[in-house]
Parts: structure tokens; C-alpha cells; sequence
């Protein structure tokens, strides 16, 4: 909500220019300007306007009168919300701005329309609310306003900071805040809708009652779009969710596949829609757990096991020590008793001793020949000597024991260890392949949508922001769809779009984005791709480039003649290429060394241009020549006319005309490369003169585009491509069976915020924009 991806193109969108050219009335050289009518209107009371629109609006005197309850309109760029009571008993939410009323036709197509002019008679329109353009103006030219899906509830933030307390406090109940983990802070607004209630009669009461769910799955009708829906995204498949996801978005089908592709990967939506891969994950996080605890358990013995051994291991170094001792003891012992059996007989014990161990003849140990010891001690000395020569045995004996006991937990404790790591590399082996299925899942629901996409015949949006060095950025792309920009004072806005190119984005990369919708039109299908943004955001180094790093034309054209070449056994393709300039609502021949004016012609959804120079390629030096002579004409003319080339549109067309060599059917597409004039406003650029009537230009054909694209979302009979040059160029590229892409430029600096957000709110909404499946345009051969 409030991102860029809200799918509804408002009313605002209709002042991308003539809204801006009020700056300077006086000063206006066409007297029928849009200038002009907004001096005459602001006097003429609440239909006060300042689009040319108005003039099928604007009510004569006498309903003039009729309004006098709606609130005094200030500026042009005032947005007012009004009821109108109509006298047949129903009531329409309505919205007044720019000198244009709209009404929501809540009981027909639930849509913002024009408001009928007859109804000025018909009932009373009581206005209740104003939003003065100060503060659409202060959060970007091209405020959300409320439409379907949409309300006063999300105006942007940098907006709402600067919204006086008065207005803040008479914000009604419906209003709030939702914190959301991920998203952070979101507005919300709860609207009153009538909604689609499935319901079933009831004879025990004799009355309607809403379906259970439950029973509803067995309805012939609900089961069927359920599996539409499963079919149309194989990754959902709990039929109770999706019904409930369907009861939500009013049983509209596609509202309910794009909600749930717009919310997919969110933290919220996850943990309702995959509560059993919850539960499983669950369970294997539990048993990682008790298996870390195990080994830590299993560690913690080891060392224990560890030490326990060190002190047994020091224990049988300090038994030993006391062995040594002993023996060196005993030794010195049995030298006395030798010297002792030197002197008296030898007791039967000292001889049995001697006889047994046979005695070394060690180097006779000094013994003091004045100490005598006495038979009795001897004696005592001798069980001394078996009583330790006993404790030695037994005490090698538990050592032994102990050795054993050791190395039989130590083999168990690695046989543990292993058993432990093989189980754990298990476990993350196994979490690898649900994090691989997942990620292949995400793939598959991004290709899903973009089929989907395809299928709707959706203009494709691509965001690029400029590479910029000396300023610092107020742009983050957090996910390769979302752009972020943020204002210190303005705050926070965040858009979605279908590829966002981050400023190290190369040229190769954005191309290789492009390439297959470029590629279509060698099957015949018409292509355009347009560069929007304000002067300086990288239009022309997108779609150009510098020689040295060409941009999406060399590239496209170098593309082109690879598939016409890996085609060439069965189809023979000629490439024709032609170069024209649209300044100042004039269309220029670029490859016309005269400096020609061209005609537009309109038949059905075809635009003819009689005279212009058409060349024909055949390799990538034909390219660059004729870019080359388009570059020269281009200077002259804007030499003479003393204008800058960011002040015109600049439109590459290339044919690419295929003949089956088997059937002789014919293909005929055509690739559409448009670097547009820069987008900035002309407050900011405080144009006089002749500036001012570039800008008028500018404003009148950008605004017309976005006119188009509202009057192609709303799916209005009449599309007003006529409204400017530029827009009936390109009829046949946005006319229902073409594919187009649009590249929304911005800069990252913040010093362009305003401008940025208005370019990216361009963008978002161009993208809601369906054309339609596009068509191949082949006449068939002779042979089929
Ligand atoms: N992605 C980028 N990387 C590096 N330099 C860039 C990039 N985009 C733009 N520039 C540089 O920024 C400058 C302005 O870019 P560029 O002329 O393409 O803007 P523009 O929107 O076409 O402006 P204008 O409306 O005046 O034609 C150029 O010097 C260009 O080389």
C-alpha cells in the first residue's frame, strides 16, 4: 500500500503536463494554451480547471449554480472529494481535480469515471473533503489518490509529515497503522465495498446463510476456480487457503493470483500458508538441537575422561618414582645384608633371598663400617621391602586397569563423535535440498508471473538509477524489484517494478534483460522500448551509450542480425531502419540531409509517414554510419533552432521484414527504440520564451502518454493517441497486439527526489497498464 506497485493509474496521472504549464501564462504565445484556460477557470468558481479536458466537463452557468455547496477550489492542482446525491436514490463518491470531475461507478464497472454532465441536473453534489496542491505538491506531482484499492489513507509519508495537526486530527476511524515485520510501518484504510457473498438457502430457517468453507470447495463453480488458480500457480496448493484468498479478493481471479504473487515471500503469508513445511522444519530443528546437546553432553565426559586419565597418568609417574626408590632402597639394602653376611651367618630367609636373585656385582655401596644394624632391623627392613615390593604389584596391577578402562571409552567416545558428525552433515544435507527446492520454487512462481504477465500483455517496467559519484544517494534497491528513496524530510518511498537495474548495473546486464522481448520482433510482433526521466537520469546512456559502451540500440540491432543469421537456411530478412526527432510537437526526419518535416497519418491501429527516409542495413558499419548521419542532422537542427537534444524525443524504428524460403509467408515487425524528453517540470526549470514553448511540448506529449496508458488500464473505448505526435507514433507499439517496455530512469540524488518519485510513480503505474496478448503480424505465402 503506497508502494509504487499499486495497481491503480488515478486521475492525477492526467496532469503529467498541462498541469505544469501555468507557470507563466502571459507569456504563452498560443492563445488557445492550457495556460491560458486555467487564468480564465479560476475565476469561474468550483469547475475552475486548467486542463483542455474541461471543456467536456465544465458545467454551463446555470449548473454552476447547482455546485455551490462544493468547497472553493484555490489551485488547479487542488484535489476535491464530494458526494454526489443523485435524484434516482444513489449516492457516488466522487473527485474533482485538475478542472476534471470523476465519479466512482461503484454500481457498474467500479471505476473511476467521468462525471456525466447531464447529472448536474440530476442531483446535488456536497463536497467533504480538499486536498490542496501544496500538499500534493510536496510529496511529488503524481500522488496516489483513492481508486480502486487505493484511498486518502495513502497519501505519502513525506506528505503526511508536512500535513498541518488540524487535518491530521480529523482523520476518521477507518484510518491506521499496521506493523509489519519486514515492511516496516504501513498506512491502512478500511473501505466500505460491497462484496460477492456465496451463500446457500436454508429450509430449516427459511433464510440465506453464508457457505462454509468447507462446503464451498464442493461447489461445482468455486472448485472450478480453485483450480484455475492451482493450475495457474502449482506452488499453492492448500485449496482451503486459496478459497479463503479468493472470498478476500471478492472471487476476482486474477485480483487474487496478483495479490498472492505481489505478497509472495512475505513473513506473514509464509507462516499461514506452509504451516506443515513449518512443522517439519520444526521437528528437524528440534532434533539438530538434542543432537548438539548430545555431543555437547558427549564432550563434556571426554574431558572429564580426560582429565581423569591425566591424574592416573601422573599418579602411576609418581608410583613409579616410589618404585625406583624402593628398588634403589632395596639395593642398597641387600649391599648391607652382603656386607653384614660378611660377619655373621646368613638367616635362612637372607640366603633363600640371595640364592634367588642372582647378585650383580654392582660397585659396593660406601656403607659406613661404624653403623651396624642390628638382626631386628634387618628384619623389619625386609618386610618393608616385600610390603612394597606387594603394593608395586598391585598398584601396576590397577594402573593396568585403569590403561584398559581408558581406551575402551576413548573408542567409544570417537565411535560416538563420528556417528554424531555423519548424522549432523545428514541433517544439513537435508536442509540443503529444502533450501534448493525453495529456491527453485521461487524461480518457477517468477517465471509464472512473468507468463502471466506476458498473457496480460503488460507493459514491462524497468527502473535504472544513474550511476552518480559526487552526490550522495538516496536510492537503495533492496531486492532486484523493489527501489527504495528516501527524503530526510520528505521520507520514505518504496516502488516495485518488474527489474530494478542498481546503479552498478552494466549496460551488458540490462540488455541481457530486454533481449528476448527485443527478439520477438524478428517473429513479427511490434516492440517498443522507451527511455522516461528527468534531463540527466540516463535516458540516452541507456538506449545510446557511448561508442565505447553502446547502449540498448547497437546492441539490439548487433541481436537482430545474429537471429537473422542463425535463421537464414529457412527465412531471408531484410533490416530497414529510419530515424526521426518529435520537438516542439514537430516530427523530424533525421535521415534526411534537409532537415524534413514529416505527416502522420492514422488508419485503424496503423500510423503511415509518408516520405521518410527509410535505409536498409545489412551489418553493424550500415548501423553506426546511419546513427552517425541521424547524430550530424540532429546537431544542425538543433542548431538552428537553437534547442538541446534532451529537449525532443528521439525514435529509432526498425523494420525487420522475413520471407519464408519454403512457404513465401511474410513477417513484418517493427522495433521501436524511444530516448524520451526529459520529464523534469517546468517550475524547476523556470523556462520563458522559447523554453517555455519546448516545455509546453514536452509536458503536452509526456502528459498524453500517460493519458494513453490510463485510458489502456481503465480499458476506455476511445484511447487518445492523437492527443500528441508522440503518442501516434507509437499507437501501433501500444495498441493491443505489441509488446512494449518502459525504462524509468532516475538519478540518485536527493536533491531530485521529488522528480525521482514522480518518475518512478510514472513507471508504477505505466505498469498496471495491459495491452493485451500481442499479435504476430504474418501474411501468409502462397505455399501456407
Ligand atoms: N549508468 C550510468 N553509468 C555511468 N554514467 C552514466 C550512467 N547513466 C548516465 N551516466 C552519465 O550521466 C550523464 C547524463 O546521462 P544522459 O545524457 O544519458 O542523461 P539523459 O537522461 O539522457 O539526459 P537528457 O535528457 O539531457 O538527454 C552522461 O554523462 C552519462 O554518461
Amino acid at each position: 500500500m503506497g508502494s509504487g506497485s499499486s495497481k491503480d493509474v488515478t486521475p492525477t496521472q492526467v496532469q503529467v503536463g498541462p498541469a505544469k504549464t501555468q507557470a507563466s501564462p502571459k507569456k504563452n504565445a498560443q492563445s488557445k494554451s492550457p495556460a491560458k484556460n486555467v487564468n480564465r477557470q479560476q475565476n469561474g468558481g468550483p469547475s475552475s480547471s486548467n486542463t483542455k479536458s474541461t471543456s467536456n466537463t465544465r458545467p454551463s452557468g446555470g449548473d454552476q449554480h447547482r455546485q455551490k455547496e462544493a468547497i472553493q477550489v484555490k489551485s488547479a492542482e487542488d484535489i476535491v472529494f464530494e458526494t454526489f446525491y443523485h435524484q434516482n436514490g444513489k449516492e457516488y463518491q466522487c473527485m474533482y481535480l485538475g478542472g476534471v470531475r470523476y465519479y466512482l461507478d461503484d454500481w457498474g464497472s467500479k471505476e473511476w469515471q467521468e462525471f456525466p454532465k447531464q447529472w448536474y441536473r440530476e442531483g446535488r453534489l456536497v463536497a467533504i473533503d480538499i486536498i490542496r496542491g501544496s500538499e500534493v505538491a510536496t510529496a511529488g506531482t503524481n500522488q496516489q489518490q483513492p481508486g480502486r484499492g487505493q484511498g486518502r489513507g495513502e497519501r505519502a509519508e513525506g506528505s503526511r509529515q508536512q500535513e498541518p495537526q488540524a487535518r491530521r486530527e480529523r482523520r476518521d476511524d477507518r484510518e491506521g497503522y499496521l506493523k509489519h515485520p519486514t515492511r516496516g510501518q504501513l498506512h491502512t484504510y478500511i473501505f466500505h465495498r460491497k462484496h460477492n457473498i456465496h451463500c446457500y438457502y436454508d429450509q430449516t430457517s427459511g433464510s440465506w446463510l453464508r457457505m462454509p468453507i468447507g462446503w464451498e470447495l464442493h461447489s461445482e463453480v468455486i472448485s472450478k476456480l480453485v483450480s484455475q488458480i492451482e493450475e495457474a500457480i502449482p506452488a499453492w496448493n492448500d485449496r482451503h487457503d486459496i478459497l479463503s484468498f479468493l472470498r478476500a479478493c471478492n472471487y476476482d481471479i486474477n485480483e487474487c493470483i496478483a495479490t498472492y504473487l505481489h505478497l509472495q515471500g512475505d513473513a506473514w503469508m509464509k507462516a499461514v500458508k506452509t504451516t506443515s513445511d513449518v512443522n517439519a522444519l520444526q521437528v528437524k530443528d528440534d532434533q539438530l538441537n538434542l543432537l548438539q546437546k548430545e555431543v555437547k553432553k558427549l564432550k563434556a565426559e571426554l574431558a572429564k575422561e580426560k582429565s581423569a586419565r591425566e591424574e592416573a597418568e601422573s599418579l602411576i609417574a609418581r608410583q613409579e618414582d616410589q618404585i625406583t626408590d624402593l628398588e634403589v632402597a632395596e639395593k642398597q639394602a641387600e649391599a648391607q645384608l652382603m656386607v653384614f653376611a660378611g660377619d655373621r651367618p646368613l638367616t635362612s630367609m637372607a640366603r633363600s633371598k640371595s640364592r634367588m636373585r642372582p647378585v650383580t656385582p654392582a660397585a659396593p655401596v660406601p656403607v659406613p663400617v661404624q653403623e651396624r644394624v642390628s638382626l631386628e632391623e634387618l628384619e623389619v627392613l625386609q618386610d618393608c621391602a616385600k610390603e612394597l615390593h606387594k603394593s608395586h604389584v598391585h598398584l601396576r596391577m590397577e594402573v593396568e586397569k585403569c590403561f584398559t578402562g581408558l581406551r575402551d571409552l576413548m573408542a567409544k567416545s570417537v565411535k560416538a563423535v563420528k556417528q554424531l558428525r555423519s548424522s549432523g552433515t545428514g541433517q544439513i544435507a537435508e536442509m540443503e535440498e529444502v533450501r534448493a527446492l525453495y529456491r527453485k520454487e521461487t524461480l518457477q512462481r517468477k517465471l509464472l508471473y512473468n507468463q502471466l504477465q506476458e498473457l496480460r500483455g503488460n507493459i514491462r517496467v524497468f527502473c535504472r538509477a544513474r550511476k552518480d559519484d559526487r552526490a550522495e544517494s538516496c536510492l537503495k534497491c533492496p531486492t532486484d524489484q523493489d527501489i527504495v528513496c528516501t527524503h530526510p524530510q520528505l521520507g520514505k518511498k518504496m516502488f516495485t517494478f518488474d527489474k530494478v537495474f542498481d546503479i552498478n548495473t552494466k549496460q551488458e546486464q540490462v540488455f541481457e534483460d530486454t533481449k528476448p522481448i527485443i527478439a520477438s520482433c524478428v517473429d513479427g510482433y511490434n516492440v517498443c522500448l522507451m527511455a522516461y526521466g528527468q534531463t540527466g537520469s540516463g535516458k540516452t546512456f541507456t538506449m545510446m551509450g557511448p561508442p565505447d559502451n553502446p547502449g540498448i540500440n547497437i546492441r539490439a540491432v548487433k541481436d537482430l542480425f545474429q537471429i537473422c543469421k542463425e535463421r537464414i537456411e529457412t527465412v531471408e530478412y531484410e533490416l530497414k531502419v529510419s530515424l526521426v526527432e518529435i520537438y516542439n510537437e514537430t516530427v523530424q526526419d533525421l535521415l534526411n540531409n534537409d532537415a524534413k518535416t514529416l505527416e502522420l497519418r492514422t488508419g485503424g491501429n496503423k500510423v503511415n509517414i509518408p516520405g521518410i527516409t527509410e535505409v536498409i542495413i545489412n551489418n553493424m558499419d550500415d548501423i553506426k554510419q546511419t546513427m552517425a548521419t541521424g547524430d550530424k542532422n540532429r546537431t544542425t537542427a538543433s542548431t538552428k533552432m537553437n534547442s538541446t537534444s534532451s529537449r525532443s524525443h528521439l525514435l529509432l524504428m526498425i523494420t525487420v521484414q522475413g520471407t519464408d524460403k519454403v512457404t513465401a509467408s511474410v513477417s513484418t515487425g517493427t522495433l521501436t527504440l524511444c530516448d524520451l524528453a526529459g520529464s523534469e517540470r517546468l517550475s524547476k526549470t523556470e523556462a520563458e520564451g522559447q523554453r517555455l514553448v519546448e516545455a509546453a511540448a514536452i509536458n503536452k506529449s509526456l502528459s498524453a502518454l500517460g493519458q494513453v496508458f490510463q485510458a489502456l488500464r481503465t480499458s476506455q473505448l476511445h484511447i487518445p493517441y492523437r492527443n500528441s505526435k508522440l503518442t501516434q507514433i507509437l499507437q501501433p507499439s501500444l495498441g493491443g497486439d505489441a509488446k512494449a517496455c518502459l525504462f524509468v530512469n532516475v538519478s540518485p540524488d536527493v536533491f531530485n527526489f521529488q522528480e525521482t518519485v514522480s518518475t518512478l510513480t510514472f513507471g508504477a503505474n505505466a505498469r498496471q497498464v495491459a495491452l493485451g496478448q500481442a499479435k504476430q503480424n504474418v501474411k501468409k505465402g502462397p505455399f501456407g
